[in-house]
């Protein structure tokens, strides 16, 4: 910047000079002329270009986004550089106390070999002046210049400020602080500051390093998160919207909603978690829906349970007033079912419908732990783009937890845990619940030990399992044996109506 302020010094001398000899001699109409012509030909000789942007821009009361998005640039790029800093407190960011250069600071910058100069001042107002506006501060209007030759004034125009733009919007939204949203009951959504999401600061610590699963299968997932990030170009050529659905399943305690946290955390997107029987009806729903922001994982936890959504509604009703004439508190269960409208097609909607299009890129996630009881129309392909089976605990798993709770990567009781887990059906969270030392002098043998000791359990519960089932299935067959084959073919209407499928 020193050469600049040298050749803007001489300059700016030579300017002066100039018109104080037109301003002494010259007449004035002969002065107006020779000024507007000094003012040219100066123009010609000084080869630098300024752009400025205020920070508000009109009489408007919102900050311009460009000037934040400098800011945060700048703050980022050269606040290491700067010798006179600002120390501001920027509300949900994960680093609240945000250092930018001073006014009247200047700093250096370089795009494709183009050196270029920022300055951040401010515009001095008169004290006494009666200001018409609400938004000048009292100490003047605040503004980034930024100065360059014009020999690269295509280059700067066009792609540096864009780049500059782009780049401290994309800083601003690493750094904000995450949120979880849950919907608040619509009977309260009118009322006084009601709004339809309450939130809470993101702050799950799951990532997929901690995550207990297979390394190819966790690598084709970040893959796809990957592909799906980058693909906001792609989505747009081929006419789609920018969103992507997941189906979580598997049983209890397998790791569907830890894998939900390692995605957002991943991602860095917001989590809203949509609680169905909370939403009266389809346009809650969709209004609900276009309250979530921007990169965003909308979640529907264990989605069999949320409503009856399961295509099973009719085949259900017989059944349940059967029921109800046995046990009346039945009944009441399958009263507050009901209270929630929402129906399959409006969640169908939901997840593909025009209304889900509104806005950037969105992930919806289902989870469920009883994948066969959906219907086949909210889990087809198109719809639920991926279904991520989590299932119990294999050996590559357990050493992820291991790793995670004990801190090793090998071990002599290793081999047994290993044949072990061949055997005996174990979730991750009972796995991780065994690792977990259980005192302070517990060490790393005892720990895997007491894992050990509870595989053996399950191991010979599930054999006990085994030949008791095997035993009644023995006794089956001599009663009754043409009963038991009839039983055994899934493919009878019979049989489909009691699985819970659909025809
Ligand atoms: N795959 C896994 N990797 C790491 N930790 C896991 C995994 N699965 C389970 N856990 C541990 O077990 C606990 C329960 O897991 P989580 O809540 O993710 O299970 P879930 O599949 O969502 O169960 P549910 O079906 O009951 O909702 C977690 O807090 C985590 O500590
Ligand atoms: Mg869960």
């Amino acid at each position: 910047m020193g050469e600049l302020w040298a050749q803007m010094g001489s300059l700016m001398a030579t300017i002066m000079f100039v018109y104080a000899m037109v301003e002494r001699f010259f007449p004035t109409p002969l002065r107006d002329t020779l000024q507007i012509h000094t003012h040219k030909m100066m123009s010609l000789l000084y080869p630098y270009i300024q752009i400025t942007f205020p920070e508000f821009s009109g009489e408007r009361l919102k900050r311009s986004e460009a000037y934040t998005a400098i800011q945060t640039y700048l703050s980022e790029n050269s606040s290491q550089v700067a010798k006179r800093l600002k120390a501001e407190v920027v509300k949900d960011s994960q680093n609240p106390l945000v250092l930018s250069m001073d006014d009247d600071e200047e700093v250096t910058d370089e795009f494709q070999g183009v050196k270029l100069w920022w300055a951040a001042s401010k515009t001095t107002t008169n004290p006494h002046a009666y200001s018409f506006s609400y938004y000048t501060p009292p100490d003047g209007k605040r503004y980034f210049k930024l100065t360059f030759h014009k020999k690269h004034r295509d280059l700067i125009t066009v792609s540096y400020i864009k780049h500059v733009l782009q780049a401290g919007k994309e800083i601003a939204l690493r750094n904000r602080q995450r949120k979880l949203y849950t919907n608040n009951p619509s009977s309260g959504w009118y009322g006084y500051k009601q709004s339809k999401w309450s939130h809470i600061v993101f702050e799950h610590p799951a990532t997929f390093e901690t995550l207990a699963m297979e390394k190819r299968k966790k690598e084709e997932i970040i893959n796809d998160l990957v592909k799906f990030r980058n693909g906001k170009d792609y989505y747009a050529k081929i006419g789609k919207a920018w969103k992507r659905g997941y189906l979580l399943y598997g049983p209890p305690g397998t790791g569907k909603s830890t894998m939900i946290a390692a995605m957002a955390n991943f991602m860095n997107y917001d989590v809203y978690d949509l609680e169905l029987t909370a939403v009266k009806d389809n346009t809650e729903l969709r209004k609900l829906l276009i309250e979530t922001s921007s990169k965003a994982i909308i979640v529907v936890e264990d989605i069999d349970c949320s409503l009856d959504l399961t295509g099973q509604r009719n085949m259900k009703k017989e059944k349940n007033e059967e029921e109800e004439l046995k046990d009346p508190s039945k009944k009441d269960e399958e009263e507050s079912v009901k209270s929630s409208k929402v129906t399959l097609s409006g969640l169908l909607n939901f997840i593909d419908g025009i209304w889900s299009a509104c806005g950037g890129e969105r992930i919806i996630i289902f989870t469920t732990n009883f994948v066969d009881k959906l219907d086949p129309a909210l889990i087809r392909t198109g719809r639920m783009d991926k279904h991520i089976e989590l299932s119990y605990c294999c050996f590559e798993a357990f050493k992820v937890l291991a790793k995670n709770y004990l801190d090793v990567d090998s071990h002599h009781l290793f081999a047994i845990i290993e044949n072990l887990l061949e055997v005996a059906n174990v979730t991750p969270a009972d796995v991780a619940e065994n690792l977990m030392p259980k005192s302070l002098n517990e060490d790393v043998e005892t720990c895997l030990q007491n894992l050990i000791q509870a595989l053996e359990v399950i191991k010979e519960e599930a054999k006990k399992k085994l030949e008791e089932e095997a035993r009644l299935k023995e006794e089956k067959d001599k009663e009754d044996p043409t009963q038991h084959e009839k039983k055994n073919s899934v493919h009878t209407v019979e049989d489909v109506k009691e699985n819970g499928f659909i025809l």
